[in-house]
């Protein structure tokens, strides 16, 4: 090592595969490494503002925080400079060699061959930083952290090619510069009205002030004049009156706070007066991110107090199934030296946080008005607002106007249906809203506790993702109207079945006693309980869960993570009309036991279960075939 302590150092590997892949899926929208950068820019000057607060030295002098835009067509050069909060050595390694988000590595390698020419899928990542590659094939980097000693400067540089050099230099200023030097390809870029062009297109709505210089030569020739003049509008964008904000700004703007590539799908503005002062912006994205479920995935709004960024992902302000809602919001309320300890026992955000959900969730209920958009809403989001309904009791009723799901009216896997349109459909008579859930679509769609529901043509929804059980434990009402689960307890049609039809069930249930006695007797402890059904038209028997018992679904996941899961015995249900029961009953012995036992190992298959003894009942099938 030299005495400026030159250090050449490798990329994370991650780092080298989103290079790549940027260069090739990000060319044809080159133009938004400009709005990157000035996006980082704009996060630093925020940065410095939040930590001057405590100490006004740290601006050094130079507190007109701002973004500077220069170019020189010669050197072929652009550069990007800001007065924020700068990086010392420590923090260009970490931040300008690796990428922190975890899951990164896992996702990048998801990558199908198809899917890495996608810009938006690269996009939803956020490439940030590295984005300067796509038009630069070097970059240069200078900063200091600000309140340190001019000779902690540090300059990174890299061709983009797997490695960087840094070493330490003396840099006056405080704040970071970022150079790029322009590929062949892309020299456009060294020009003053494409420049401007893009900084307004981009960043009008960033408070900071993004500058560009204006030389002027005298007359003479001998002296030159730089006028620096804002070309943004350097207004933050949630302070101006929602009538004087285009939806193209709301879509910028979007894109700064979410680091997304995407426009939104919609959002929702709001400037709250009162007891509570506080602005709002808050948006959906189209698309979602790659660590939506994963625990450490970013979440949460940006806040500000009185204009002045505190902290991103403050997640104090959203419940978690809300997580995918991005934005702002800016309180007039709390104060500058606010923590994200303190926003966690502050009962006024807890306030705010009450009144943004509403907010939330209408804006949600508004898109729904547009089916397409809210069905692409709803295919990436569905699962997170699923968790809605245990996590808050109170808007229940509002979350359950915004599920939607599978159903045999369409009888598709999409899950398009909401229960306003399955309650408009419920027959005359119906008690409740009839839904089954199952570990697949195809699972659910042919389950035999189907056939009488489809023979009466009554609508059962269709449930089959992860969270389904979970959910409908904590939803159990809609409208005023019960939802029931049809492989429980005892299946009851209310009024939709006839007097007639009930006396018939009663009386075969009557003539089928003596057989359901010795059809449990053959089975032992497996079951609980053998009685006839009304249920099948075309299936032998299934297997029923007793009301309270935890579902099949939930079992399974429970078991999955090895978890101790309380012991339940089914009731096995058969069909009285059925030519296998006829068979049944007049066997005798063994032949009875052998056919008891593969009618009810075929209801557990049926209902997705794994059998104990699967080896039995492929001898006691195979013995009955070969008769
Ligand atoms: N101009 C800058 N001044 C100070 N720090 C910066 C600057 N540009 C980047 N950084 C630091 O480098 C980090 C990485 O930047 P990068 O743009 O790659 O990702 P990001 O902005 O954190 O998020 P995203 O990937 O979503 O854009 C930033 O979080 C910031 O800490």
């Amino acid at each position: 090592m030299t005495s400026a302590q030159e250090q050449t150092l490798g990329f994370q590997t991650e780092v080298k595969q989103l290079l790549h892949l940027m260069i090739n899926s990000l060319y044809s929208n080159r133009e938004i490494f400009l709005r990157e950068l000035i996006s980082n820019s704009a996060d630093a000057c925020d940065k410095l503002r939040y930590r001057a607060l405590e100490s006004d030295a740290l601006y050094e002098g130079d507190p007109e925080l701002r973004v500077e835009i220069e170019f020189d067509h010669d050197a072929r050069t652009v550069t990007i400079r800001d007065n924020g909060i700068g990086m010392n050595r420590e923090d260009v390694i970490a931040n300008l060699g690796t990428i922190a988000r975890s899951g990164t590595a896992e996702f990048l390698k998801q990558m199908s061959g198809e899917q890495q020419k996608d810009a938006r899928l690269i996009g939803q990542f956020g490439v940030g930083f590295y984005s300067g590659f796509i038009v630069a094939d070097e970059v240069v980097v200078r900063t200091r952290l600000a309140g340190t000693a001019q000779d902690q400067g540090v300059e990174w540089r890299s061709k983009g090619e797997g490695e960087f050099t840094i070493v330490d230099i003396e840099r006056a200023a405080h704040g970071t510069e970022i150079v790029l030097h322009l590929k062949e390809d892309a020299l456009e870029f060294a020009d003053e009205h494409r420049l401007k062009g893009l900084v307004r297109k981009y960043s009008d709505h960033i408070e900071v002030p993004v500058r560009m210089p204006t030389v002027q030569e005298s007359e003479d020739d001998t002296e030159v004049t730089v006028t620096w003049e804002t070309v943004n509008e350097a207004q933050a964008l949630w302070v101006r009156p929602r009538t004087e904000v285009t939806d193209d700004e709301y879509k910028a703007f979007y894109k700064h706070v979410a680091h997304d590539f995407s426009d939104p799908l919609t959002w929702s503005h709001n400037k709250v007066e009162g007891k509570l002062e506080y602005t709002s912006l808050l948006y959906v994205p189209s698309r979602a991110p790659f660590d939506l479920y994963q625990r450490e995935g970013a979440r949460g709004l940006k806040l500000y107090v009185q204009r002045v960024f505190i902290i991103d992902d403050a997640e104090q302000f959203l419940p978690l199934y809300l997580r995918f809602v991005k934005g702002v919001v800016d309180s007039n309320d709390l104060s500058l030296n606010v923590s994200r300890e303190i926003l966690q026992q502050d009962p006024q955000v807890e306030k705010m946080k009450g009144a943004l959900t509403k907010r939330a969730l209408d804006m949600l209920s508004k898109l729904s008005k547009d089916s397409d958009a809210y069905q692409n809403f709803w295919n990436q989001f569905g699962g997170v607002l699923k968790e809605g309904p245990a996590e808050d009791h109170s808007n229940r009723e509002k979350i359950g106007g915004l599920l939607r799901f599978a159903s045999t009216h369409t009888d598709t896997s999409a899950q398009n249906q909401s229960l306003a349109d399955y309650v408009s459909r419920m027959k005359e008579g119906q008690q409740g809203i009839y839904y089954i859930i199952a570990d697949s679509f195809n699972a659910a769609r042919h389950s035999p506790h189907l056939e009488i529901f489809r023979k009466k043509g009554i609508e059962v929804l269709l449930l089959s993702d992860r969270i389904d059980e979970w959910l409908m434990t904590h939803f159990t009402e809609f409208d005023g109207k019960s939802l029931i689960d049809i492989t429980r307890g005892d299946l009851d049609l209310g009024d939709i079945d006839s007097e007639e039809e009930k006396q018939a069930q009663q009386e075969s249930a009557k003539a089928k006693e003596g057989l359901a006695e010795r059809f449990r007797e053959a089975l032992g402890d497996q079951v609980q309980e053998v009685r006839v059904t009304h249920r099948l038209t075309e299936s032998p028997a299934c297997v029923v869960l007793p009301e309270n018992e935890m579902g099949y679904q939930m079992r399974r996941l429970m078991e999955a993570a090895g978890q101790p899961v309380p012991e339940v015995k089914p009731i096995l249900e058969f069909n009285p009309d059925h030519a296998l029961v006829a068979r049944l009953e007049s066997s005798e012995g063994e032949a009875f036991t052998d056919l008891a036992h593969v009618l009810f190992d075929q209801a557990v298959i049926a209902e997705g279960g794994q059998l104990d003894d699967p080896a039995a009942y492929v001898r006691r099938l195979n013995a009955m075939l070969a008769h």
